[in-house]
């Protein structure tokens, strides 16, 4: 057993997530609920109100967070202790947002300095490849511009890049390939045209094998279409922390964009990792994202924890895990330019805080990070909120909206805004067996069948939303919320006492496939495995089912 089950504050919320009224009940007894249980900070705006919790439940929920000491985790991250224990390193992605005239020292240098510098280096790529000063290998200048990566190498520039498609500058088209699936890069390739597209290779470890293998493929496909080796430089560059082994594959030192092991994959698009991200959107761009998640460091370092957004909504997450048994947590973007969001925070919280043991190695006896999933609002109404509102599962939501669009017509954008409020509410107050046979009573069905439909049109409600608004989607507020999301995964690994920054459950399933891969290519049938990976393997071999 670990000592957190074992807490006062533990037991007692235990005890107390048991009665609590229905959350219909809560709004009708407290006119000032959405008033009292709502907050903003860096452009954001949390409606927590849609919440199974009263006053108490709050109190003893900050009271978890106290006993986790939460604040002086908080402020040793942000001062770069060794908090990802079984890796021995800082977690230090917040240094990358820092004031220039920070000053945060890891093994006695200033890593703010060298933060700078590497976006000084971005800043003067960016402008002579938009600038057209940087020319391909016959004179021309780049268009197209390919990012290979995957997973934090990836994800990040991609979905901050879509995000951000109002503030694209114009003179690039930018392309990802992630997926060692030859499809993913031969569809992306068949459109370009050597003499004019760069290829950026990110991948803080380079020993990614679907990374290594996309830009080796190509490297072939630039050389069989006319490039030579020399050429290579120019349309070639890496975002790495093994610059040795960057070198040794081939890519000039001078285009070799750093970044540090204090960096988790999965919080790197504020590094170089971004470079797609700058090239699209500009530097002063880039740069008012950076400053947008700053914004939301600050918050969640100063701000008292009955104020503190991030805390918030990582103690209510907690909660629904911890005590009302969910497994999932469903994020709902209604907003297009979001759309991948989901994504970007399902690798975020799941590869963070999909744990199993605590600090010292205990086996945990509490859940843990719940599946993140999710999409854009208001297409999932007509695909999985059927489960969501009726289903035996309770689903948590997070609702993330924009006031203001940055297209603008006719009725669009008040008819979203109709929808995700009209969703929450639908979610909290539900609908009763009362309610439903009263919608019946005019219908010509006889009152057995009204009866009977009444029954499955009963929805129980009392489902928990979070709402977050911003007056409009813009470089600045997109950083605030990554961010936010960034230290919610922190404050439930904290209370957990698990290690939030390392990914060893990555590990088995790599070397287990470099296995597969040598028996897949062997002269002979695979015979020594388990009957299913034989069987699967020599199935491939024999390529037919
Ligand atoms: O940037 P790299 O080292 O290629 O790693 C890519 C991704 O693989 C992981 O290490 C495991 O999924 C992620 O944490 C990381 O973002």
């Amino acid at each position: 057993m670990t000592r957190l089950t074992q807490s006062d504050t533990w037991q007692a919320l235990s005890t107390h997530t048991q009665s609590l009224p229905h959350m219909r009940d809560l709004f009708e007894g407290d006119a000032q609920r959405f008033k009292t249980m709502s907050t903003s900070a860096c452009g954001l705006f949390l409606d927590y109100s849609k919440n199974r919790a009263t006053e108490e439940t709050l109190s003893l929920l900050f009271k978890l967070a106290e006993d986790a000491q939460l604040p002086s985790k908080i402020a040793g991250m942000f001062n770069g202790e060794i908090i990802n224990t079984t890796e021995k390193r800082a977690v230090l992605h917040t240094a990358l947002r820092a004031s220039p005239e920070q000053e945060i020292l890891l093994d006695g240098v200033n890593i703010v300095q060298e933060v700078q510098e590497t976006q000084q280096k971005m800043a003067e790529f960016v402008n002579a490849i938009t600038s057209g000063q940087w020319k391909g290998y016959t004179g021309k200048r780049i268009t197209d511009v390919v990012s290979i990566g995957i997973g934090g190498s990836f994800l990040g520039p991609k979905i901050v890049s879509q995000a951000l498609r109002p503030y694209w500058t114009g003179e690039l088209n930018c392309h990802f390939v992630a997926n060692v699936d030859a499809t993913s890069i031969c569809e992306k390739l068949k459109t370009l045209d050597a003499e004019t597209t760069l290829f950026i290779m990110s991948s803080k470890s380079f020993g990614t094998q679907e990374t290594l293998t996309n830009t080796l493929s190509a490297k072939d496909w630039f050389l069989k279409q006319g490039g030579s080796q020399l050429d290579v430089a120019k349309h070639f560059v890496a975002v790495t922390s093994n610059v040795p082994k960057a070198t040794e594959f081939g890519i000039d030192a001078e285009n070799i964009f750093p970044m540090w092991d204090w960096v988790g994959g999965r919080y790197s698009l504020w590094s170089a990792i971004g470079l797609p991200i700058a090239l699209l959107i500009g530097m002063e761009h880039f740069k008012a994202l950076l400053q947008g998640a700053h914004e939301m460091d600050k918050h969640f370092l100063e701000a008292p924890l009955t104020e503190n957004m991030p805390v918030i909504m990582g103690l209510f997450s907690l909660l629904y895990g911890n005590f009302h048994g969910t497994q999932s947590h469903v994020v709902l973007t209604y907003d297009h330019y979001l759309r991948g969001l989901p994504a970007y925070f399902q690798q975020l919280d799941m590869e963070s805080n999909g744990k199993s043991v605590t600090l010292d190695g205990t086996d945990v006896d509490f859940s843990t990070g719940p599946v993140i999933w999710g999409g854009e609002g208001t297409n999932g109404q007509h695909a999985y909120h059927q489960l969501i509102h009726q289903g035996t599962a309770l689903i948590p939501a997070d609702f993330i909206m924009p006031l203001q669009s940055h297209n603008p017509l006719g009725e669009h954008h008040i008819q979203l805004a109709s929808n995700c409020f009209g969703q929450t509410q639908a979610l909290m107050q539900g609908r009763n067996y009362d309610e439903a046979l009263k919608e019946l009573s005019g219908s010509k069905l006889s009152a057995d069948e009204q009866a009977l439909i009444a029954k499955h049109k009963v929805m129980p409600g009392n489902k928990p939303s979070n709402t977050i608004l911003m007056d409009k989607l813009t470089p600045s507020t997109l950083g605030s919320l990554i961010a936010l999301y960034e230290h919610r995964t922190f404050v439930q690994g904290a209370i957990w006492d698990i290690n939030s920054f390392d990914q060893w459950g990555v590990e088995l399933g790599k070397s287990l496939g470099n296995d597969v891969l040598e028996r897949l290519s062997a002269d002979s049938d695979a015979t020594s495995l388990d009957s299913s990976s034989n069987g699967l393997i020599n199935m491939f071999r024999q390529g037919k089912i």
